[in-house]
């Protein structure tokens, strides 16, 4: 693919406001995309972030091979990540990080029937051409692999499969957006089993919402060249009261709590990686996470599902020393 056309994106939302506790419902689980298939009804921008609606209220789960997709699937996941390290690993092992093989791909395709996520580099296009052939449903330009362009991020119009892209603050969720991103996820801090930061992103967005929405329109246009986002996303999302788009989170999710704390403070759904498939006994966290997200609201619930899950993820502190340093700075 060449360098594609920018389009404006045409935003179809949901019009419930973010940020002041959902009680979002279990989706069912989606089905795939007719991209795996061939098809080309994909592409337009209100299609895109129309199929990521689909995973609302789920979890979706890092996975490094077609054993491990299985697990996740039979324990609820709305949809899987392929890559080939989960992000603790990653972070453990260093070196530079980049799409996975598309054979183990392609291996996850085959193993189960929900959608199925895989990674590109920040900026690396040529990546995203090859997932797009392979057919997966979504595509993540993520932070968590090693950036291929410190200052682009992949034009994503111009792709039929949707992308998800990470951000700390509303400012970077709506360049996203404006670049093409269909899904938004805040980034959190991946592989570090500490959900601080997950909760310091989804508070930045979700308080820049709450303030934009209560401006009038000569107060927008200051507050959108402050948080550098494109002014006509900025009055959509303020008129909105969320994000025009599915807003999950991610980055350091470890336990049934940490994912229902980041349901309650108004996430459409979460990401885990590190710690389902780094903990003790990955079915049963992950069948747990699951439950906890489904009833984020109910504390008797959530007490039940925490019990007896064996041992969780070791976690890292988020500190000058962090091995690695900060991921969530990569992209802008
Ligand atoms: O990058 C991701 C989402 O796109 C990872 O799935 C997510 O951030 C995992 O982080 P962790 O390992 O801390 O759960």
């Amino acid at each position: 693919m060449s360098t594609p056309a920018p389009t404006t994106p045409t935003i179809q939302a949901t019009s419930a406001p973010q940020g002041a506790g959902t009680s979002s419902t279990p989706t069912t689980a989606p089905a795939r995309s007719s991209q795996r298939e061939g098809g080309n009804s994909l592409g337009t921008f209100g299609v895109k972030s129309g199929l990521a609606q689909m995973l609302k209220g789920g979890v979706i789960m890092d996975v490094i091979n077609a054993e491990q997709a299985r697990i996740a699937e039979e324990a609820g996941a709305c949809a899987v990540m392929a890559l080939e390290r989960v992000p603790a690993d990653i972070r453990a092992e260093g070196g530079v990080a980049r799409m996975s093989d598309p054979q183990m791909i392609k291996e996850i395709v085959d193993a189960v029937t929900i959608p199925v996520m895989a990674k590109v580099r920040i900026g690396h296009f040529v990546e995203a051409q090859i997932l797009q052939a392979i057919g997966v449903d979504y595509i993540d330009e993520s932070e968590v692999l090693t950036p291929a362009d410190d200052e682009h991020h992949i034009n994503k119009h111009g792709f039929k499969v949707p992308f998800v892209c990470g951000a700390r603050d509303l400012g970077e969720a709506l360049r996203r957006i404006s670049e093409g991103a269909a899904f938004i996820r805040t980034k959190g801090e991946a592989g570090t089993g500490n959900v601080v930061e997950a909760v310091r992103h989804s508070r930045a967005v979700f308080s820049q919402i709450r303030r934009a929405s209560v401006m009038n329109e000569e107060e927008l246009y200051l507050f959108a060249k402050e948080i550098q986002a494109p002014f006509h996303l900025l009055k959509e999302t303020a008129r909105l009261k969320r994000l025009p788009v599915v807003n999950f989170a991610a980055g350091g999710i470890a336990t049934p709590a940490d994912a229902a704390l980041m349901m309650q403070l108004g996430c459409d759904g979460v990401f885990v990686g590190s710690g389902i498939f780094h903990s003790g006994d990955p079915a049963k966290r992950a069948r747990a996470i699951v439950q906890a997200v489904t009833h984020h609201n109910n504390p008797k619930i959530l007490s039940e599902v925490s019990e007896d899950l064996g041992a969780a993820m070791v976690g890292l502190t988020i500190d000058g020393n962090l091995k690695g340093g900060l991921m969530a700075k990569r992209g802008h």
